[in-house]
């Protein structure tokens, strides 16, 4: 089966006031429909230039990003970003952030009704129907995430972007919302890159975790493939072996490629 994105050989410099920095050095990754895959490394490596890339939002300086045999040149509708910081635009309501996103595509092409069933869908999908009518202000940062999932999702894309999205939330919401995006990975079978600090929650979410050697020049170090049976609970998957082969072959390669710690230690 042909990849539904590939990257191939590609690099990224970004130029500011004349000097150029090298920040993805050869960058290959082959992605399936339908798979998981949680991207990881070090601060400042270069996950959300990759991520970007995928998005349309940075150029290649060299090689290739196809999606579906298609190349990247800019944003489409069929890459959707969640951001960590929700994005959600404070003055409309829980609807109307989605319903906006859903008129953006599917707005003359289908009845009203379709389109409030759209946006309904997917607000139901993230158990956010009870608050359709607050404004983002009016609830929590888990429900905030849960809405912009829900518009994301509400694009039907062909891949699902997600920097950081549970970075800013406590270890409770986060652990519920983590349940809510395998939930959703498998009943709608989505296809997802998500970039993540935290390396239980690569494993636990993820088919295969891709790990970013430094930057700059970063590269794709290694890639771990996770056999976890799902669906996975997190009960499970902590007593399973191959979760904690998997979080220790991450655990050894961020440590391997710490620089701070290793500049901390004395010689
Ligand atoms: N538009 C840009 N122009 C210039 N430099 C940039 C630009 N975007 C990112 N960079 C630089 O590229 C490097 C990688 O940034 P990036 O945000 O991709 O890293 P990251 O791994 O996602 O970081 P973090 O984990 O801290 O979010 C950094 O040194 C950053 O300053």
């Amino acid at each position: 089966m042909p990849a539904l994105l590939s990257l191939e050989n590609v690099y990224v410099d970004f130029e500011r006031d004349g000097v150029i920095s090298s920040v993805l050095d050869n960058v290959s990754l082959s992605v399936n429909t339908g798979e998981y895959i949680s991207i990881i490394g070090h601060s400042g490596c270069g996950k959300s230039t990759l991520l970007n890339v995928v998005a349309g939002l940075v150029p290649l300086t060299l090689g290739a990003a196809l999606l579906g045999n298609k190349e990247i040149t800019g944003p489409g509708p069929d890459r959707a970003v969640v951001f960590q910081n929700h994005s959600l635009l404070p003055w409309m309501t829980v609807y109307e952030n989605v319903r906006l996103a859903v008129d953006k595509i599917y707005g003359g092409k289908e009845t009203m009704s379709q389109l409030h069933e759209r946006a309904m869908t997917n607000l139901d999908l993230v158990k956010m129907t009870h608050a359709v009518k607050k404004r983002p202000g009016e609830i929590s940062g888990g429900m905030k995430q849960r809405v912009g999932i829900a518009r994301a999702l509400a694009m039907e894309p062909k891949v699902l972007l997600l920097d950081e999205p549970f970075g800013a939330l406590d270890a409770l919401t986060r652990g519920h919302l983590q349940d809510t995006v395998m939930a959703l990975h498998s009943r709608i079978k989505a296809t997802v890159l998500m970039i993540t600090h935290d390396v239980d929650e690569a494993v636990l979410l993820a088919d295969r975790v891709v790990m970013m050697t430094n930057g700059p020049k970063a590269t794709i170090g290694k890639i771990v493939d996770v056999r976890c049976p799902r669906p996975r609970t997190r009960l499970s998957a902590f007593q399973d072996p191959e979760f904690l082969r998997c979080r220790q072959e991450i655990v050894a390669f961020l440590e391997q490629h710490d620089k701070v710690a290793q500049e901390l230690t004395p010689a």
